[in-house]
């Protein structure tokens, strides 16, 4: 099926890879993804060591060989010598997207003073986009899906607001989003009728 978006999630940490803990960055990005999508979907994973030269070769294999719309990674974004995330994701880029990571900073500060320490970036590659976020598996749903109150009103917009419109532009699937987890913006002129 030619409308389906093929997401790669890579986890990125020593520590889930060598087996010391369980890895739930993959995990908490499917839970994500399954409340939020209404559009078709499917995933593609890999859970990989700090190591530059592996996120690089992981980031281009999922989006030229593989051929994904999207590739979300989550850990090593921080200031700690293996942390390298945002310098692979840069290498691989063809354009950087900065206010993607400008974005996560501005949610992150509502949950943690040590978000002026994440360094998380966003690139296009080809007809993909990439996007870091952070390593906590609580950080994913977060930075997607923004800051709300205890009603539920969006204070913050969470980053995932910009993604399906991002990938209208780059020719990729039209996506749909459960407005109730994370409301899609897009202009009006490029708005479908909702399927029934
Ligand atoms: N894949 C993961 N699964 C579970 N917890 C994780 C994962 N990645 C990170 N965390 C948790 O979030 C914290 C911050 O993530 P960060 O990416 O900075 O990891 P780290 O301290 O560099 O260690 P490692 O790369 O070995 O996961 C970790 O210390 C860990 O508690
Ligand atoms: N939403 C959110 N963002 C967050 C955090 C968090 O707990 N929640 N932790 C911060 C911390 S402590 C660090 S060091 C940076 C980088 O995280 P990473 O190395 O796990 O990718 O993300 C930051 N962003």
């Amino acid at each position: 099926m030619n409308d389906e978006l093929i997401i790669g999630l890579v986890s990125i940490s020593d520590r889930a890879s060598g087996g010391v803990y369980e890895d739930k960055g993959i995990p908490a990005l499917e839970e994500w993804l399954v409340a939020a999508l209404l559009s078709p979907w499917r995933i593609e994973t890999r859970l990989i060591p700090d190591e530059q030269a592996v996120i690089e070769k992981t980031l281009i294999e999922l989006c030229d060989s593989v051929g994904c719309h999207l590739v979300l990674t989550t850990g090593g974004t921080g200031p700690a010598l293996r942390d390298v995330t945002p310098e692979a994701t840069l290498a691989v880029g063809h354009k950087v997207m900065p206010g993607f990571g400008e974005q996560m900073r501005q949610i992150s500060l509502h949950f943690v003073p040590t978000a002026i320490l994440s360094r998380q970036t966003a690139v296009i590659r080809g007809k993909a986009l990439i996007l870091n976020l952070p390593g906590q598996p609580k950080s994913i749903k977060e930075t997607l899906e923004g800051v709300k109150d205890a009603g539920g009103k969006q204070l913050v917009p969470g980053i995932f607001a910009a993604v399906p419109y991002c990938i209208d532009l780059i020719g990729g699937p039209y996506i749909e989003t459960d407005e109730t987890v994370v409301k899609a913006f897009r202009p009006k002129s490029a708005m479908r009728p909702k399927a029934e």
